[in-house]
């Protein structure tokens, strides 16, 4: 069972929980230990510029290849690290990034949906990871789960991007050599009835965190922004040219803010390295039915929706207008399965190690979906009928938006690989083990898949 270890500071806001699983390597309960001391003997062992003394490193080549805390897994990803031909040269870089992948990335946001996704990744990846949330729309079973499916451990610090105290707490505890950013508030409808929290959250946090990450002098980031940020597109598929905005809500003009932040951060400090990630419609769930989304209350997107609806939660699927310029009328979006975007994550942290400046990309698949076909791909996944009804269209929705992903798969060598009909499935798998999401226990059958999908 996982063991979980609460820190109460004084002031009594911040839990530092160490997540901690099963029987892992002696060499990573040792490591483990280092760090629980770094959080009562300040910074032994993170040095927060400890980062820059990294390409010195590699002169001893055994480091690498002895250092006792290189996952097994780092090794397989040492083979296409360069496109340097030279092999000296390329096995000396490969080594550099066995090295940097043993400093923690932090993930804000990590107990979320698309957050916990990439976690497991990137542990499954061999990266060391610290989780920063605040668990407002998370969950710590999630990254537990996390855990049992990776069997690594991961950090997690409670904490809020608003607050720049708890930033600066987390990165005097660590040496981060990255960060991923997902943590935001992200419902489109609630955004317009309270804007500033919405701004509070999603841009001062974002500010506060790359302040702090200046301060540190940890310059790589990869941002979760959103297709939002090209309002209607001219031109679909839509590729990363094209006219940003104007964006009709403003979650979406949270995150096309921010998009503006980072690019004029990189103009002014050219030692910053960002990817920002344009996310179409994630959707699905990690194959073993352990890990998925819970929304809270009722969903507003289309396929959480769906679910309550097979679970007779919801008496019908409300359907947002059939007369769009689309084949049949519904609207028509770009589906990518999380455990996709996921992998784009581990692809974008692969760029950043590279020094790219700010660069960013679609992660979609380029095909479209109508709202009809999504219900009947849903039909045949789960063998039941769903009710819909045809309704108003819901303002601020567009007619069609799929991705151009061919300079994430030019540049970051990924592509989705699930079909929709895996999407639908993995999705109704999670539902079924899960049916109060992490609310309710894990069921018997979802820890037996677990252990199917440990090592995968
Ligand atoms: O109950 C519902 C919900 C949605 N839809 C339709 O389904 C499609 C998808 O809607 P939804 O799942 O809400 O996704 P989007 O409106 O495309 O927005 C998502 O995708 C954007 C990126 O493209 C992100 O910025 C948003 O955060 C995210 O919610 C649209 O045509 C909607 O009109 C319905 O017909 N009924």
């Amino acid at each position: 069972m996982p063991r979980i270890y609460h820190k109460h500071t004084n002031s009594g806001t911040e839990v530092v929980e160490q997540l901690k699983v099963m029987d892992y390597l002696s060499h990573h309960r040792h490591q483990d230990r280092r760090l629980v001391q770094t959080k009562t003997n300040n910074r032994q062992l993170a040095e927060p510029n400890d980062h820059l003394h990294l390409s010195a490193r590699p002169r001893n080549r055994h480091t690498a290849h002895n250092h006792t805390n290189v996952h097994p897994n780092a090794h397989e990803h040492t083979d296409h690290g360069s496109s340097c031909t030279i092999p000296s040269c390329k096995k000396l870089l490969n080594e550099m990034e066995v090295i940097m992948r043993q400093k923690y990335v932090l993930v804000t946001g990590g107990a979320g949906y698309i957050g916990s996704h990439t976690v497991l990744e990137l542990l499954q990846t061999g990266y060391k990871i610290v989780v920063m949330d605040n668990l407002s729309n998370s969950n710590l079973e999630a990254l537990r789960r996390v855990e049992i499916l990776a069997g690594r451990p991961v950090h997690f610090f409670k904490g809020d991007i608003t607050s720049t105290a708890d930033l600066e707490r987390v990165f005097s505890q660590y040496a981060f050599w990255a960060v991923i950013h997902f943590a935001a508030i992200k419902a489109v409808g609630e955004s317009a009835q309270i804007p500033l929290d919405y701004y509070h959250n999603n841009v001062t946090g974002s500010l506060n965190l790359m302040r702090v990450m200046n301060q540190f002098k940890v310059k790589n980031l990869v941002f979760s922004s959103s297709a939002t940020v090209y309002g209607e597109p001219e031109i679909v598929p839509v590729n990363e040219t094209a006219r940003l905005g104007p964006v009709t809500n403003p979650y979406g003009r949270t995150k096309l803010f921010v998009e503006e932040m980072v690019r004029d951060l990189c103009k002014s400090d050219p030692e910053w390295n960002v990817c920002l990630l344009r996310f179409f419609n994630p959707v699905g769930a990690h194959v073993s039915g352990m890990i998925g989304e819970h929304p809270q209350g009722i969903p507003n997107n289309l396929l959480p929706y769906v679910i309550q609806v097979l679970q007779g939660r919801l008496p019908h699927v409300c359907i947002y207008g059939d007369d769009y310029d689309t084949p049949d009328g519904t609207g028509v979006r770009d589906y990518i399965h999380v455990s996709d975007l996921a992998t784009g994550h581990v692809a974008a942290l692969r760029k950043l190690e590279k020094r790219p400046g700010c660069v960013a990309y679609n992660l979609g698949t380029g095909t479209g979906y109508s709202v009809k076909q999504i219900v009947n791909a849903m039909e045949k996944a789960t063998k039941k009928k769903i009710p819909y009804k045809v309704v108003d269209r819901r303002p601020g929705d567009v007619a069609t938006c799929t991705a151009d992903a061919s300079l994430a798969n030019r540049e970051l060598g990924w592509s989705p690989i699930r079909s929709m009909d895996e999407m639908c499935q993995d999705m109704w798998r999670w539902t079924h083990l899960n049916p109060q999401g992490y609310d309710g226990p894990l069921k018997a059958t979802a820890a037996a898949v677990a252990g199917d999908h440990k090592s995968s």
